[in-house]
Order: structure tokens, then C-alpha cells, then sequence
């Protein structure tokens, strides 16, 4: 049985004071952790202050980002193994804008997610085609390729664990949602993947998220598809009231 999981992904939106309160103003309204799981992630520089307000509360954290190496001369990157020190428990990897502006690539990817469960965080695993790829057909060999790319040589242990997020790129802060059976037909085709690479246990476990535009009027449509296990939200978990809504979605 695999636990939804809803995550708002900040991008590089709010400050430590806007973190505080926010998340003061949310903590004692989210759902049981067993029943939905509420993720935000952060800038970096916010973690300090999302950890200390998420402290005791339901609300699970996360980093936008981490580097595939622990430690050393890589001017301006996070470590992973700090990000776990300080008790972080996901962290997104593969999203199309760090693909985009910051030309990570598969085997980043790939590298990231091992660097990441070397020091016990969750990835986050992002995939994702342009319009471009969908005009010409091409959508699922796109996102099939993503996922066995980032997943490369990982045990199925480690894939049952993973969060991947399905995340049309021509969705992403469009107000164009893929319509729920395009998520639906994409997220299985993943899942079908996993099947394949792995067994139907480690593909039955490993959680599927959908992101692109999902906000409280569309959440519950998106969560009702079977092989829906959560989304990744940009714009729309920026307000409490709406990252409320969002993960509140089974009220
Ligand atoms: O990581 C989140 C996605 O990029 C979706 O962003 P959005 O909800 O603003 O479309």
C-alpha cells in the first residue's frame, strides 16, 4: 500500500522569515504522515528554518538540489551529506529546470541518487518531456529513458524507497495541466518500467508523482488515477492556505 505523497517544490521563492511563518501556519493542520505525506522543499539557504519551525509536526522536508559528492572543492554546491546530518529527508534530483538553465545531465542524475542514498535521503527523481518531444510521439521513449538512466544500478531496495515525479515540461507553470489520463497513461508507463528493469514488488512500491500545474480544484481528479501516488507543486505551494487544500485533498 504506498502512501500518497504531496511536496511543494518552493523553486527559489521565500525567505527564511517566510519559511518560519509559513510553515507556523500550517503545522498543526496537515494530515497523519500515514495517511498523506506533506513535503516542502526548500531553497538551501531556508533549511535551517524549515527544519526548525517542521520540528515535532507531521511536515516532511526536503533540499531542491544536492551535488553527487560528499565533500571537497566544488565551489557552491550542497552536500548531501550534510543535508542528512541535519536531518533532511528528501531531496528532488533530474527537475527539468535544473536539466534546462543548469545543463544537469542523465549521469548527473544517476550520480545524484546514489550520492543520496549513500547518506540515507530519498530521492525525489524527476522526469519529464517538452512539447516538442510529445508533438512527435515520442513522450513515453522520452520518460522511459529518464527513469533507466537515473535509476542506473540502483538495487531494487533502493528503487521500492524512491519518489519519481512525471513532470511534462510544457505543464510546468503554464497553467496547462496534463489532462488526468495523460498523467495516469504516463505515470504506468513508468511503473511499467520499473517492472521491467526490477520485478512488480519494487514497481508496485516505488511511489509515482505528477507535476504541472496541480492545484486544489484539479488534486483530487489527478489522486483518484491508480497510479497516482502524489505531486510535485510548484506555484501552487507557495500560499498556506492552497498547500493546505492540497494535502488536506481526501477531506
Ligand atoms: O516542481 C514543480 C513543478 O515544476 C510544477 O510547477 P507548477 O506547479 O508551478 O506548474
Amino acid at each position: 500500500m504506498r502512501t500518497p505523497i504531496i511536496a511543494g517544490n518552493w523553486k527559489l521563492n521565500q525567505n527564511p522569515e517566510e519559511t518560519t511563518a509559513f510553515v507556523e501556519a500550517i503545522k498543526d493542520k496537515l494530515p497523519a504522515s500515514s495517511k498523506v505525506e506533506s513535503v516542502i522543499a526548500a531553497p538551501a539557504v531556508d533549511l535551517p528554518a524549515l527544519l526548525a519551525a517542521a520540528k515535532g509536526s507531521e511536515l516532511k522536508t526536503a533540499a531542491e538540489n544536492a551535488y553527487f559528492e560528499d565533500k571537497g572543492a566544488f565551489t557552491g554546491e550542497t552536500s548531501p551529506l550534510v543535508l542528512s546530518q541535519m536531518g533532511i529527508n528528501y531531496v528532488v534530483i533530474g527537475h527539468s529546470e535544473r536539466r534546462d538553465y543548469f545543463h544537469e545531465t542523465d549521469e548527473d542524475i544517476n550520480k545524484k541518487a546514489h550520492a543520496l542514498f549513500r547518506n540515507n535521503l530519498t530521492p525525489i527523481i524527476c522526469c519529464g518531456e517538452s512539447l516538442e518531444t510529445r508533438e512527435a510521439g515520442k513522450e513515453t521513449e522520452w520518460v522511459v529513458g529518464q527513469i533507466k538512466a537515473a535509476l542506473k544500478d540502483l538495487t531494487a531496495e533502493q528503487v521500492s524507497q524512491s519518489v519519481i515525479a512525471y513532470e511534462p515540461i510544457w505543464a510546468i507553470g503554464t497553467g496547462k495541466t496534463a489532462s488526468s489520463e495523460q498523467a495516469q497513461e504516463m505515470c504506468k508507463a513508468i511503473r511499467d518500467a520499473v517492472s521491467d528493469l526490477y520485478n512488480e514488488e519494487t514497481a508496485a512500491n516505488v511511489r509515482i508523482q505528477y507535476g504541472g500545474s496541480v492545484k486544489p480544484e484539479n488534486v483530487k481528479e489527478l489522486m483518484a488515477k491508480p497510479d497516482i501516488d502524489g505531486g510535485l507543486v510548484g506555484g501552487a505551494s507557495l500560499e498556506p492556505e492552497s498547500f493546505l487544500a492540497l494535502v488536506n485533498y481526501q477531506d
